[in-house]
C-alpha cells in the first residue's frame, strides 16, 4: 500500500502530477471534493462558497479536518488499488494527519517550479492568475497558501520533482517517481 501526498505552490505542477497518476491508473483523491461535498451538504454553491466553508471545516473541527475526511475515501480507493495519490494538501498538519493514518507507508512530493515560469505557466493555461477577477496576483496567492502551511508542508516532503523544463520530461520524472516511490515502500 502507498499512499502518495503532493505538495507545491501554486503552478508548479501538482495537477500535471495527478493527471499523470491518473493516466497510470493510480485513483487520484481530490481533497477540494470533500469541501464541495459539505457545501452541497449545507445547501451552498460550491462555486461561490468553497473557500468559506474550507475555512469553517477547519474552525468547526480543527485544522486537520479536510485531511480527516478524506481518510474514507482513501480507504475506499485503496480497497480497489495498491496506490493512491492525494492532492490538495495545504499545510504541515495535513501531512501530520495523513503520515499518523498511513506510517510509512505515506510518500510526499514536492512539485517545484522557481516562480517566474509558474507565473508564466498559469497565464498559458488561460488562467491569467495576474489579472483575474479577484485581482490576485501570484504573490498573492503564494502568500495565502503558505499562509495555511504551505511551507511547512513542503518542508516535510520526502522527495522533490523539479519542474523546470518541458511538460513531457515532467510527466517522465512523475512517471519514474510513481514507480519507484512505490517499490522503495514496499521493499
Ligand atoms: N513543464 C511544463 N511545461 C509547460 N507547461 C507546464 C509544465 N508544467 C506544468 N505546466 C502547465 O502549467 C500550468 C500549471 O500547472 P498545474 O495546473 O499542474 O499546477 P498546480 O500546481 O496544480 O497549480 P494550482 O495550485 O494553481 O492548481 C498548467 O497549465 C500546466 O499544464
Amino acid at each position: 500500500m502507498t499512499v502518495i501526498g503532493i505538495v507545491g505552490l501554486p503552478g508548479s505542477g501538482k495537477s500535471e502530477a495527478a493527471n499523470v497518476a491518473a493516466d497510470m491508473g493510480v485513483p487520484v483523491v481530490t481533497m477540494g471534493d470533500v469541501i464541495r461535498q459539505e457545501c452541497r451538504d449545507r445547501g451552498l454553491d460550491p462555486a461561490s462558497d468553497h473557500g468559506r466553508i474550507a475555512q469553517a471545516l477547519r474552525e468547526e473541527n480543527g485544522p486537520g479536518a479536510i485531511a480527516e475526511r478524506s481518510l474514507p475515501l482513501i480507504e475506499d480507493e485503496l480497497a480497489e488499488s495498491d496506490t493512491v495519490l492525494v492532492d490538495g494538501i495545504r499545510s504541515d498538519v495535513e501531512v501530520e494527519a495523513f503520515r499518523e493514518a498511513f506510517g510509512e507507508s505515506f510518500l510526499l512530493i514536492e512539485v517545484d517550479a522557481p516562480f517566474e515560469l509558474r507565473a508564466e505557466r498559469l497565464d498559458l493555461r488561460g488562467r491569467d492568475d495576474m489579472n483575474d477577477e479577484s485581482g490576485e496576483s501570484l504573490t498573492d496567492r503564494d502568500e495565502r497558501e503558505l499562509g495555511f502551511g504551505m511551507g511547512e508542508a513542503i518542508e516535510m516532503a520526502d522527495v522533490t520533482i523539479e519542474n523546470t523544463e518541458t511538460l513531457a520530461a515532467f510527466q517522465r520524472k512523475v512517471r519514474t517517481l510513481l514507480r519507484e516511490g512505490a517499490e522503495e515502500i514496499e521493499r
